[in-house]
């Protein structure tokens, strides 16, 4: 890039999930309120970004009106990121589950000075529950100390050209993560932790659906 030159940001959005434990079809399509998970997601970083660039179930096309445009997404969640990457020549990647339909402004606003520093940032919010590991019989087995401990959300930010490059490694190591801020960690890569909130939660059982048609009665009307 030439000196001077505006860094581009890219929002990518992984949508190609099927939404199992939900179990109403492809998740991104389900609507809370008459707007879909997926809308609201891109809905709250189109204003933010260059371009939005969403991962779809094979056979699937963006509903009408979304300021995105699509790519095919894979088998995994890893492999829809993967493919996201290479659809973009941006410096930066914001990657953000569909699932996350309530993304705060002022939560983003923090990713985005955090990014810069390492390369590598994550929202994600402290454990504030008794965190204990099931015994073999599936009852009460190790109390885990929680101090120190996050739960990791979306959106993550990163250098597009190191992100990429993990996800590559990863491919060839037959190395698999639950998101992609632990791809780069696993190569050293020191990835910043930014506070997220609660009402960044994943929509992901029947449980979460009722919280964010609850929390969009609330947000949608103030
Ligand atoms: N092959 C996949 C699997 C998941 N995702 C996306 O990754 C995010 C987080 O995944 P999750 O909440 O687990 O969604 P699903 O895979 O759809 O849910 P489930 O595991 O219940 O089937 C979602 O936005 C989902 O659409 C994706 O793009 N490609
Ligand atoms: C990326 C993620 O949302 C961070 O918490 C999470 O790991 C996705 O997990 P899933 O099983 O693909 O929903």
């Amino acid at each position: 890039m030439r000196t001077g030159e505006r860094k581009r940001t890219a929002a990518l959005i992984p949508a190609a999930g099927s939404g199992t434990r939900l179990g109403l079809g492809p998740k991104a399509f389900v609507e809370v309120r008459g707007k879909s998970l997926l809308a609201r997601s891109v809905a709250a970083l189109a204003p933010y970004v260059n371009e939005v660039i969403v991962a779809l179930p094979e056979g699937l096309e963006l509903p009408p009106g979304l300021p995105a445009r699509a790519v095919v997404g894979g088998d995994t969640r890893q492999e829809s990121v993967r493919r996201l990457l290479e659809a973009t020549d941006a410096d930066t990647v914001l990657v953000h589950d569909a699932a996350r339909p309530f993304l705060p402004e002022h939560v983003l606003l923090a990713l985005l000075e955090a990014v810069p520093e390492t390369g590598a940032a994550t929202v994600a919010l402290p454990v504030a529950d008794t965190l204990v590991r099931q015994s073999a019989a599936g009852d009460w087995g190790e109390l885990t100390p929680r101090e120190g401990l996050w739960a990791v959300q979306t959106p993550q930010g990163f250098d597009r050209a190191a992100l990429l490059d993990a996800h590559r490694q990863a491919a060839r190591d037959g190395f698999a993560a639950t998101d992609d801020a632990g791809l780069l960690a696993r190569l050293g890569v020191r990835v910043r932790l930014v506070p997220g909130d609660a009402r960044l939660f994943k929509v992901t059982t029947p449980g979460d659906l009722a919280l964010a048609q609850a929390l969009a009665r609330t947000l949608d009307e103030a």
